[in-house]
């Protein structure tokens, strides 16, 4: 679940470096493996930092000064096709036409027909495995059509820049399938921000006064749909992103979510235009975005996501006493921080007992659901969570967690409940359980790895070791966000409920060669032996799956590791293990 930017400012003699910079800091929730950014400077030169890390230890001071520019666009990865490399690391560039960047969340599901369809019919080469190099060459394709058709169109006047782009776009979105939201940049046009026709994947934008000034009342939140109001635009600097967090706290108002199969372009002159370009747009975006992805300070799609979790907290508990009653012999509810504090807190406030805060996090442990490969993950938790026994001992503790996905947090968790003296210990989800593989740009490729296929909820409770497991319903998890949509938004048209109900919105069913050949292709056996296959040279080491360290650590390791005459798995254990190590010294801030 990657997290984009786009920035474009006003007055040309400023840089979006440092903005940019600080939106992806506030979107690293969303991906913790690589990190990138391009601008576009007054030579109209792209000029891209992109690198394995997170963002702090991908730019450094000297990347900062050399991104210049009044217009760019950020990404944070979190790899759902290809690999970790550092070269599928994003923004994508490619210079035909005009010279363009992509910044992309999501997943296309048709990668190898448009890739083949690229290199046979239109000579493109993709020089990686990415699902977003194929995105924006796609574009790139259809706008260099859309290009020349225009200038053949009109020899004698100029043609409209939005006409053109709005016609490759619609391409875009009758070709490519899947989950996406995105964000392409055009030297000398400007930026183009863009949502599937199912509205899968988040994106939003906002708008200040060029250079931070205030707005006024003419935008008062969810009160302008559009920016026709504002009389003088040049003077408008925009922000697109993937959630309302970056829009504020850059200090941006947030003007609305681009809709489902809408684009959005941005001129360099301040001028905003907008069109569905899907013929038949229906509104279902993704709700794991609500039960974890999102920050919970973000608006998305008009609901809040607090407001949401504060629901399905409240549905959990409501459902825990439908299966219990008041004999549900919960003496404490404890949270498995970070994501679950705000249902859990709203569940024990409805069962009427204590919320308590057993788990104390190491604050300089990224998420771990999304790192790549079972240990790491494994090994995190327990490096990220720490027990205060006193909240423990003798006593019947109700856990609750947003959602169980593969049982890592939930096992190891349990574990430690038992170990600080818990009397009983129940676990609950505030999602329902995850059955199905999700393939719009969550990486849960592999039913097998999910700990609730072919389980039910006793076997659950006895794989993770505790007396019994509770889940959300689906149906209360849906009413929970639907319950949060304020009074003047528009309905959505359903949820992308995929990895709980197996139901595809774009049509996809189990059993379909797709599933066999994801399973095949990013299974965690997989995606290890791959990445080990990047690791090659001190050159290509940005190719390891570590998330938090910089390439030049990982250079120094390769050079102090062992020599060549070990197996290349040694040398790679070996260099894992100095890792590790190094990990354990936090960071300066
Ligand atoms: O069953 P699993 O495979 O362990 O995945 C589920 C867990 O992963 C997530 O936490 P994470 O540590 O990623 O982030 P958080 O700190 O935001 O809760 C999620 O909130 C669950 O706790
Ligand atoms: N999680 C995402 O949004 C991933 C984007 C893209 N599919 C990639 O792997 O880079
Ligand atoms: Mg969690």
């Amino acid at each position: 679940m990657c997290g984009i930017i786009g920035l474009l400012l006003a007055n040309k003699d400023q840089h979006v470096n440092q903005l940019l910079f600080d939106g992806l800091t506030v979107l690293q929730h969303r991906g913790q493996d690589a990190a990138g950014m391009v601008t576009i400077d007054k030579q109209d030169r792209l000029r891209l930092r992109k690198d394995n890390g997170l963002v702090r230890d991908v730019f450094q001071q000297q990347h900062m000064l050399e991104l210049q520019g009044p217009m760019g666009i950020g990404h944070v990865r979190y790899p759902t096709a290809g690999s970790s490399s550092q070269e599928e690391a994003q923004p994508f560039l490619t210079n035909y036409p005009l010279g363009i960047g992509v910044a992309h969340n999501g997943n296309l599901t048709n990668t190898d027909e448009l890739q083949s369809s690229l290199k046979y019919s239109n000579f493109r080469h993709v020089n990686t495995d990415s699902d977003s190099e194929v995105l924006l060459n796609v574009f790139a394709e259809s706008l260099t059509n859309e290009l020349l058709q225009a200038k053949s169109d009109n020899t004698s006047q100029p043609f409209r820049m939005q006409d053109v782009i709005f016609g490759a776009m619609e391409k875009v979105m009758t070709s490519c399938q899947g989950g996406y939201a995105g964000c392409y940049l055009i030297n000398g046009f400007g930026l183009v921000g863009f949502r599937d026709p199912n509205g899968i994947r988040p994106l939003v934008f906002g708008v200040r006064k060029s250079g931070g000034g205030q707005l006024g009342e003419v935008l008062q939140k969810g009160s302008s749909d559009s920016l026709d109001s504002i009389s003088d635009q040049n003077e408008l600097d925009y922000c697109i992103a993937s959630e309302s967090v970056a829009i504020d706290t850059l200090g941006f108002k947030l003007v609305r979510d681009v809709r489902a199969g809408e684009a959005i372009f941005i001129d360099l002159e301040g001028n905003c235009y907008s069109k569905v370009v899907h013929a038949n747009p229906r509104h279902t975006p993704c709700i794991f975005e609500y039960v974890y992805f999102a920050r919970p300070d973000s608006i998305m799609d008009g609901v809040s996501v607090y407001e949401a979790r504060l629901n399905m907290g409240e549905k959990l508990a409501e459902k825990i006493l439908r299966q219990f009653g008041d004999n549900h012999n919960v003496d404490v509810v404890i949270p498995v921080p970070d994501t679950s504090r705000t249902s859990a807190l709203q569940a024990a406030y409805r069962l009427n007992v204590p919320f308590r805060e057993g788990f104390m996090k190491n604050r300089y442990i990224g998420r771990t659901f999304i790192m790549p490969g079972q240990e790491k993950r494994k090994k995190s938790v327990r490096l990220k969570l720490n027990t205060i026994r006193r909240e423990f001992e003798g006593k019947n503790v109700l856990l609750v967690d947003d959602s169980i996905v593969r049982g890592t947090t939930a096992g190891e968790i349990v574990q430690m409940a038992r170990d600080a003296g818990a009397k009983n210990v129940y676990f609950s989800s505030a999602a329902p359980p995850i059955r199905y593989p999700n393939i719009y740009g969550i990486d849960l490729p592999s039913q097998k790895e999910l700990i609730a296929f072919e389980r039910n909820e006793e076997e659950i409770a006895a794989k993770i070791g505790c007396e019994w497991v509770v889940y959300q319903d689906q149906a209360d998890l849906e009413e929970s966000v639907n319950m949060a949509i304020p009074p003047h938004m528009e309905k959505f048209d359903g949820f992308d409920c995929s990895t709980f109900d197996g139901i595809y919105v774009t049509g996809q069913r189990m059993g379909d060669d797709y599933f066999t050949k994801l399973h095949s292709l990013r299974n965690d056996d997989a995606k290890a032996t791959r990445n080990f296959g990047s690791v090659r040279s001190p050159s290509t080491l940005g190719g390891t799956d570590s998330p938090t360290m910089p390439k030049h650590t990982l250079d120094k390791i390769m050079v102090d590791g062992p020599k060549s005459s070990q197996s290349p798995q040694r040398e790679l254990d070996h260099a894992m293990r100095v890792l590790e190590k190094r990990r354990m010294i936090a960071p300066s801030f």
